[in-house]
This record gives structure tokens, sequence and C-alpha cells, in this order.
């Protein structure tokens, strides 16, 4: 690998003794991390089933490491979304957020989804998670991802910080600022941060930081936690923009939150005016642990004004509109999903309550999305499929694992069987996959045509 040479002598300068030890963990092998969707599955349900060999990442507790000869990312489950492949060092900022239930959570630089699926899964179906991607591209990943995992409470943008924290003040009890930052510590992982990489990006991604930092306090209330975290080693981001940060912003102190083992602290000494408690930060080196590099801060908003200018969402009442999905609804649930209604267009969602209006922002997903409302009838989504339990419906189609029916299922081709005639949720061992509609001894396949598997 040619890491870039002015690269190899800051860092030669910043670690010293630690450096040989440093450029070493170059030629090892990246670790490969999987983190179990509790939405879907628990952990020790997943341990039972789960057909590769996996092995306990230290600092979360959904988190395993992986074969990567094993091909997890190609396997039924992980379309089911029971688990999402995520670097295991990045695993760490979820749990550093630690988003509990019933919050209101703002993931604002959030594509494509690692750490908001993390958070969701935390928040277990209750609450309000914002998240939000500034490239259209890279929104729409983001939210397939929030798709797969089964997410229900999740609004997905594509706005600017500055839009947001306009629509939003002091709205949030815990914002994530995943930075876009010069991706130091992704060079084994990824080579084309390597090309990308320069003094003078760095500098460039310190300064957008900051302005994205103000917009999220902007948005966090009063006792609220702000987390920031870059995947670099350069200090000018880091500690640097923490220390700026908080020198700009005397509402925020840096919290005392307990470190896992291979956690080094923030480096006081390599900026200058280093906040006081800049050691409280958290590094994470590829050659402490198993894991790429990463910076991780906890903030907490000590003090500040609550400004209160909302405007909820205004949702459906018209039962009229709803005649189809009533429908629907009652030949397919045995319990169904609760929440208030909208309608985008004909699609209709079920978003989480509180929600403040979405007018005039760009929004890819609004919530829960339930379906397309076509003439006379209502065409249940595949984002609820997902995000329903077998439990809740009145026909399930379960194929298992390695079976050929489920292989024939993911590659979009009819299934053959007997049943009354409606809607079925299938299933993979028990877990929603999608949709299909029996009528005579027929399952019509719903697998969205982009996802389906090629070949035989
Ligand atoms: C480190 S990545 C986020 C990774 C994501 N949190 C995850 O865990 O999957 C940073 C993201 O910030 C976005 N970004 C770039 N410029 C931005 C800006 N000025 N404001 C907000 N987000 C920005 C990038 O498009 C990128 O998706």
């Amino acid at each position: 690998m040619d890491l870039p040479k002015d690269f190899l002598v800051k860092m030669k300068d910043l670690l010293k003794d630690e450096y040989e030890e440093f450029y070493k963990s170059y030629h090892e092998p990246k670790k490969q991390g999987l983190r179990v969707n509790t939405l879907k599955v628990s952990i020790d349900e997943f341990l039972e089933k789960s057909p590769f060999t996996l092995e306990k990442i230290p600092w979360v507790k959904e988190g395993f490491f992986y074969n990567d000869e094993e091909r997890p990312g190609k396997h039924p489950y992980h379309e089911a979304g029971l688990y999402y492949i995520q670097e295991p060092s990045a695993m760490a900022v979820g749990e550093l957020l630690d988003a509990k239930p019933g919050e209101k959570v703002l993931d604002l630089c959030a594509a494509p989804g690692g750490k908001t699926t993390h958070i969701a899964a935390r928040m277990n179906q209750e609450g309000f998670l914002l998240a939000n991607e500034i490239h259209p591209a890279r929104a729409k990943i983001l939210s397939q991802n929030i798709e797969r995992m089964g997410i229900k409470i999740a609004i997905v943008t594509n706005e600017t910080p500055a839009r947001l924290a306009e629509r939003f003040p002091t709205y949030f009890d815990r914002i994530l600022v995943d930075a876009p930052c010069s991706g130091e510590g992704m060079f084994r992982k990824d080579p084309n941060a390597c090309a990308e990489w320069s003094l003078e990006n760095v500098a460039l991604c310190a300064s957008r930081q900051i302005d994205i930092l103000a917009h999220a306090a902007t948005m966090l209330k009063p006792g609220g936690r702000l987390v920031y975290s870059t995947c670099t080693f350069s200090p000018e981001e880091n500690e640097g923009v923490i220390s700026q940060f908080l020198k700009e912003d005397t509402r925020f102190t840096i919290e005392s939150v307990i470190a896992y083992e291979g956690f080094r602290k923030g480096q006081k000494d390599w900026i200058v005016e280093a906040a006081s408690d800049i050691d409280k930060t958290f590094r994470l080196w590829p050659h402490k642990l198993q894991g790429e590099g990463h910076y991780v801060a906890v903030l907490t908003k000590i003090d500040g004004e609550v400004v209160d200018r909302r405007k909820f969402a205004e949702v459906l009442k018209d039962q009229k509109v709803l005649k189809d999905y009533t429908q629907f609804a009652k030949e397919t649930f045995i319990n169904p999903p609760k929440g208030n209604f909208i309608l985008f267009g004909d699609q209709l969602y079920l978003v989480p309550d509180g929600m403040l209006t979405l007018k005039n922002l760009k929004v890819l997903r609004p919530g829960l999305h339930l379906g397309t409302k076509k003439k006379n009838r209502f065409e249940p989504s595949h984002a609820l499929a997902l995000a329903l339990k077998e439990d809740e419906v009145i026909h399930t189609w379960n194929a298992g694992k390695d079976s050929d029916e489920i292989k024939s299922y993911l590659r979009g081709e009819l299934l053959a069987g007997k049943g009354p005639k409606g809607w079925y949720l299938v299933e993979v061992d028990g877990f929603s996959i999608g949709w299909g509609k029996l009528a005579g001894d027929v399952l019509k396949n719903h697998y969205p045509k982009g996802l389906r598997w090629a070949g035989k």
C-alpha cells in the first residue's frame, strides 16, 4: 500500500516511539465486523442460528468479528436485516451516543447508515430518529439500509445542516455528528481515501466540521448529548476542532464516559490551545485494538435557552383516503402497526408522534412506508414487510435459510403452494424478508426488482 509521504512524516513526528508499531498495522489484515440488529433478533437467538464464525467485539454488545471468507453480505439473513456489516471501531460511536427509547435523536451526517441503524436498534422503535445526508445519492443508500433493518421511527432527509438548524432549534435529546473527514483511519480499508488525502484537505475538513458542529449545537436541547466522531488521526480535526468548538460555544463541556479496553485518550500536546479536558475524548488506534482509526468526543450542553417555534406535521384524518389501506389491514394484520398517517402523493406513511412539519425540506422517507394507494386497492411496501414480525400478520410463508425456496424467492421467482388467497409475509427462519401474494396455488413474488439475486 502506497501511503502519502506527507502523512507518514506527520505521523512519525506525532507518534515518535510508537510509530513503527503503528506503521506495521498497515501490513496486518483488516478486521471485519457485523452488528446484530436487535430490532429483528436477540443476540442469543442470532448466535444460535448464525452460520458464521463469530468472535465478540469487546466495546459493543451487539458487535462481532467475522471471517471474511464466509461472506455474510450475501446471505438471506442479511437481506432480512438480521445484521449490518460495519467496521468494528465505527461501532464505538453508537455505543457512546447511547440513545434511549422514546428520545428525539438526530444523525446529521448519516449515510450509508451504519451508525443510524445502530442508534435505531438502541431506541427499540420508540421515539423519533432523523437521519440526514447532504449528498442525494448517498441519502438513497441510507434510506435503503433503514428499510432493510426494519426501522419504523426514522425520517430520512437530504438537507444541509444549516436548513435543519432553522427548522429544529433545541429539538433533539441527542445528536451525532459523524463528520466528513480526511479519512486517515480508513487507508487500510479504502485505498480511495489514500488517493484523496492532502494536507490542504485536512485543513478544509477541520473548518467544515466546525461549521457542522455549530449547527448541531443549535438543534440540541439543554442537557442533551452531542457526539462528534471522525475516522481520521489528524489533530487539526479531532482535538483541534473540539477545542475550537468549546472555545466558541461555552454552553458545552466534555463528558466523562467509560473508556473500553484499547481506547486511548485524546492528545493534549498535539495541538495549541487544547481544551482543558481534551484527554477525556477517545482515540481508537489500529495498533492498539482490532479495528481501524477513529476519534470520538462526547459533549453535553450544560446550558442554553429553549427555543420553541415548532409547527407539528399535519396528519391524515380523512378515513375515506384510508379506505383501501383499512381493508388491506383487516385482511393482513393481527395487530396493525400504530401511529399517525401521512400521504406523500400516493404513498402512505406512518409517522412517529411529535413529528414537526417537513414542509419545504428535501425528504426521502417521512416515516415507515406502508405502501402505495392504487385505484381501489392498496399495495404494501417492502419497508413494511421488513418492519413486521410473524405474530403481527395473518398469513406467513416461511422458508429455511439453506432452502432452494428462499433462493428462488430472492431471485424473484414464483413459488408454488396452497392456502387462502391474500398477502403473505415471506420469512426466512421466521424473520420477515418480503411480500408475496397468493392466488390459484401460486405465490406471486413481490421482492423488489432492484434487490433480486442474479443467477441460479
Ligand atoms: C463519515 S461519513 C458518515 C458515515 C455514517 N455516519 C455511517 O456510519 O454510515 C460523513 C458523511 O458526511 C457527509 N457530508 C459531507 N459534507 C457534509 C456537510 N457539509 N454537511 C453535512 N454532511 C456532510 C458525507 O456525504 C458523508 O456521507
